[in-house]
């Protein structure tokens, strides 16, 4: 039986102290993004999701933001190197959890960078953004290590947002979604549905039409439940202050065999 976990961590102490690239900085309550965080953690596990904590990196203010330091396809991780030199030491845990959970482990080496949150899978196309904090020779090795296990590759430009998925992700049945002021090239997806907030870009997929989304897109929750689908929706407001999104306070891993 293929298992359903999903990697997170526990956010730092100095989580008020994390990155902001596109927003004006706005005070962060850790307390609150605390709880924000456990409701997030036990969503997944109301939905089916056993969730594997990774050690806490207490000095590093972005960790939570799990999905950026690795890219998972298969049961291969690419442990990132990442943009943002701030987030460098986030990896090594990361690097230990999927290791532990039986997964084969790469690593993307200097002049690459490659964040995670960069990278959206759709069947076994990878979309990875480029622009922002992944550049073209960390393109170069997720090429070299995904094509090999049949994942195709595709670049795509970003340059109004943090990361790809920060712009766009997918529906179940692959259709990408985003808010077009947002999306540099829409026209690179074979299938694209523009939606109305810029938070409702970013669903995670729980199983069974359910999507994983931020409470503050609820016009988008409603389109979303129009066409068939099941909004879930947490409250992530304190990590929204440091561009966080569903996506990236966690790394699904649907693959392994455990
Ligand atoms: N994948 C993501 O969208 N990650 C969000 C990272 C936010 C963090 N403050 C950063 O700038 O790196």
């Amino acid at each position: 039986m293929p298992s359903q976990k999903a990697l997170i961590r526990r956010p730092s102490p100095r989580l008020a102290e994390g990155l902001v690239t596109h927003l004006e900085r706005t005070p962060v309550d850790v307390g609150l993004a605390v709880e924000q965080w456990e409701a997030y953690a036990q969503a997944l596990r109301t939905h089916g999701w056993e969730t594997v904590e990774v050690e806490p990196a207490d000095d590093c203010p972005d960790s939570v933001f799990v999905e950026d330091p690795v890219v998972v396809f298969r049961n291969v991780a690419l442990i990132g190197r990442p943009g943002a030199e701030s987030r460098r030491d986030e990896t090594a845990g990361v690097e230990e959890a999927v290791a532990r959970l039986g997964c084969s482990v790469n690593w993307v080496w200097e002049p690459g960078t490659l964040d995670g949150g960069d990278v959206l899978k759709v069947g076994d196309t990878l979309y990875v953004g480029l622009g922002g904090r992944t550049n073209a020779a960390g393109v170069q090795q997720l090429r070299a290590t995904f094509e090999p296990l049949g994942a195709r590759v595709v670049a795509v430009p970003v340059s109004r947002v943090l990361h790809l998925k920060s712009a766009v992700t997918a529906l179940p049945d692959g259709t990408v979604v985003g808010h077009e002021p947002l999306v540099d090239t829409p026209s690179l997806f074979p299938r694209f549905l523009g939606v109305p907030e810029e938070s409702g870009s970013h669903v995670v997929l729980l199983g069974g039409g359910k999507l994983l989304m931020a409470a503050s897109a609820p016009k988008t929750a409603d389109l979303f439940a129009g066409l068939g689908h099941e909004p879930v929706l947490v409250d992530i407001g304190e990590f929204e202050k440091l561009e966080g999104c569903v996506t990236c306070l966690s790394v699904r891993l649907r693959e392994l065999y455990a």
